[in-house]
């Protein structure tokens, strides 16, 4: 006493286990080196989280002891440094349903060359984007050890969102509680978990360290922000979020009690926060699957602006593309904001003139329509030789295509199949327009990654929205304002509140009943769209399970 807690707040790569391992060696020889007594790594952090139908094949499973048992063995090299490594666990003799293989969700406690025990935790999320007991099955024990004569109770995260495991871990004699988590980001959610961890410490009167996992992994991104609470609710340490970084606590007892001690970031403003999490969102999906860079459609418009600027603050303007591809529809402004933007990122930008296909096309269906008016066919001709286009420069050139459309959009099915919607990860998905307005004018505000202040021609953020696929065609013809579009989306699908309850909340009816008939008709195409960073409480993704077929109307 007093002795120093670190906690490894890193970034894993899911199914990478030996790559996982060598992080959490030299995680381990520096804690060492810093005079470290504990190390806390995140939930699952020698596989990943979440590694899905992975946790079903042994030999996943089996990568994962092993890298244990080198894990365990290497802590002999370091003398009085216990490590907390989660991991998945076979259950003994364990066969799920149809011959699957039944796992714990474990952690265990490695010192002296080691395995000195296993927890398995206890409570299993199940509801929007986890599935924990497709793959777990839970344990019912607590796990107290000892650190420098000071009790540790462990948990694993949503043991930590129940009184039950945190107070039988102290009626086991625990002193402190340590938390290993993968707790995935939406907006506010850094508050709401700090909260959920201050009640359990207010119940059980023992401070708690909340271990975090760092990074992007497909739809979810995990913010970081480890952190730990004194006995008295108060935040005794913070680390930075959406950023690798360890976290030293120190620990002391002064009179009775055990009080811990460290630096405190502040949280940030929603704007800085949203705008980390679909950075790292983006950085991780391209680096992680080993793209060479990103190319998008630069239209002179506010949704690909946005991603254009989260994309070069993720990867460098030397690893992203544009195409401006002007149709006879392009309005002049179009053609000189995108050159302006591209020209203050430092992106390459190229011009592809689409008429000549749009001219090819018409004329080869020209038989077939002869004596019909032109309508959305013709629109959409346009957006699917857009996505012809990008998606043929990806295939020569390997760079993923990025794709542009906003929640309000995949919400209303605002987007054409094989067009627009053609692309590998779809940044900003759940990012609605009113917000996607917001980041842009905050990012010209703000230059988090110093690529450069004011990236977004202000005329782009000022005109009215356009798809541009016929003559003076603004999306406010069509749509609802987005102030009111945004807020029945947020209403319907997020909170899942009634129809009525929403007219009754002072919408009218006509727009609520619009609306909510174009997010359920919409369904199919959500289903053919590339997945994209999940930053609400509930995406079209995951946690969106709707059918298809489907005549339920309220
Ligand atoms: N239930 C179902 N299951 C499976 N497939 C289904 C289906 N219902 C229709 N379909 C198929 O989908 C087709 C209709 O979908 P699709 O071809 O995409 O076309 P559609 O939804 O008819 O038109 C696209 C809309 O998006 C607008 N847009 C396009 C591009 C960009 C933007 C923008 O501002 O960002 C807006 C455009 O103005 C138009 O209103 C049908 O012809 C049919 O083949
Ligand atoms: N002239 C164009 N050149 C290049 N890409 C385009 C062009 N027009 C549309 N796109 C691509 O198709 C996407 C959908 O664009 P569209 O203009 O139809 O609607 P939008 O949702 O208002 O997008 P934006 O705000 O970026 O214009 C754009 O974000 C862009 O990636
Ligand atoms: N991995 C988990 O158990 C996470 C569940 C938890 N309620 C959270 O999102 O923080």
């Amino acid at each position: 006493m007093p002795f120093v807690i670190s906690i490894a707040q890193l970034n894993f790569v899911v199914g990478d286990v030996p790559g996982n391992a060598q992080k959490i060696l030299a995680a381990a020889r520096d804690a060492h080196a810093a005079g470290a007594r504990l190390l806390l790594t995140p939930e699952l952090a020698l596989c990943g989280y979440a590694a899905e139908d992975l946790y079903l094949r042994p030999a996943f499973v089996q990568a994962c002891e092993q890298a244990l048992e080198g894990l365990a063995a290497a802590t002999a090299d370091w003398p009085g440094l216990t490590v907390v490594v989660g991991h998945p666990r076979r259950v003994a003799h364990g066969v799920g349903e149809g011959g699957r293989g039944l796992c714990h969700n474990a952690a265990s406690v490695l010192r002296a060359g080691r395995i000195e025990h296993t927890y398995a935790k206890q409570y299993l999320p199940n509801y929007e984007v986890f599935d924990e007991r497709r793959y777990f099955v839970p344990g019912d024990e607590n796990c107290v050890f000892e650190v420098e004569g000071v009790r540790m109770g462990l948990l694993i995260c949503e043991d930590a969102w129940y009184p039950g495991p945190a107070r039988s871990a102290r009626e086991a004699g625990a002193q402190v509680l340590v938390t290993l988590n993968a707790s995935p980001y939406h907006l506010g959610k850094a508050v709401e978990r700090e909260q959920v961890m201050r009640e359990r410490v207010l119940e059980t009167g023992l401070p708690l360290v909340y271990a975090h996992l760092v990074g992007g992994q497909d739809e979810v991104v995990f913010e970081g922000r480890s952190f730990a609470l004194n006995a008295d609710g108060s935040v005794a340490a913070r680390a930075p979020g959406f950023e690798e970084k360890t976290l030293l606590i120190k620990v002391q007892q002064a009179q009775a009690a055990i009080v811990l001690e460290a630096p405190v970031a502040p949280h940030e403003g929603w704007e800085a926060e949203l705008w980390s999490a679909l950075v790292l969102g983006v950085r991780d999906y391209v680096g992680k699957n080993g793209f060479p860079g990103v190319l998008l459609g630069l239209s002179g418009g506010m949704d690909s602006a946005l991603v254009l600027a989260i994309a070069v603050d993720a990867l460098g303007a030397d690893k992203v593309r544009t195409v401006m591809m002007p149709s006879p529809y392009t309005a002049d402004i179009s053609w000189i904001d995108a050159r302006d933007m591209a020209g203050r990122l430092g992106v390459r930008y190229d011009e592809i003139a689409i008429a000549p296909q749009f001219e090819a096309f018409k004329t080869a269906l020209a038989p077939q329509f002869a004596g019909l008016p032109e309508d959305t066919t013709e629109e959409n001709l346009q957006a699917r030789i857009r996505g012809m286009l990008l998606m043929a420069l990806s295939n020569k050139f390997g760079s993923l295509v990025l794709t542009t459309g906003n929640k309000s959009e995949l919400a209303t099915g605002y987007c054409t199949l094989y067009g627009d919607m053609a692309g590998g990860f779809a940044v900003i998905k759940d990012v609605v327009k009113t917000r996607v307005f917001a980041l842009a004018r905050w990012r010209n505000a703000n230059d988090p990654y110093g690529t450069g202040a004011n990236p977004i021609p202000e005329r782009i953020i000022t005109r009215p929205p356009s798809a541009e696929l016929r003559p003076d065609q603004k999306d406010q013809d069509s749509l609802p304002p987005y102030e009111i579009l945004d807020a029945i989306v947020e209403r319907y699908m997020e909170n899942d509140e009634p129809l009525e309850d929403i007219v009754r909340a002072g919408f009218e009816r006509a727009d609520v009943e619009r609306v909510t008939r174009l997010i359920k008709l919409n369904e199919y195409k959500r289903r053919q769209a590339p997945v994209g960073v999940r930053v609400t409480r509930r995406s079209f993704g995951k946690d969106w399970r709707y059918p298809i077929t489907n005549r339920f109307r309220a």
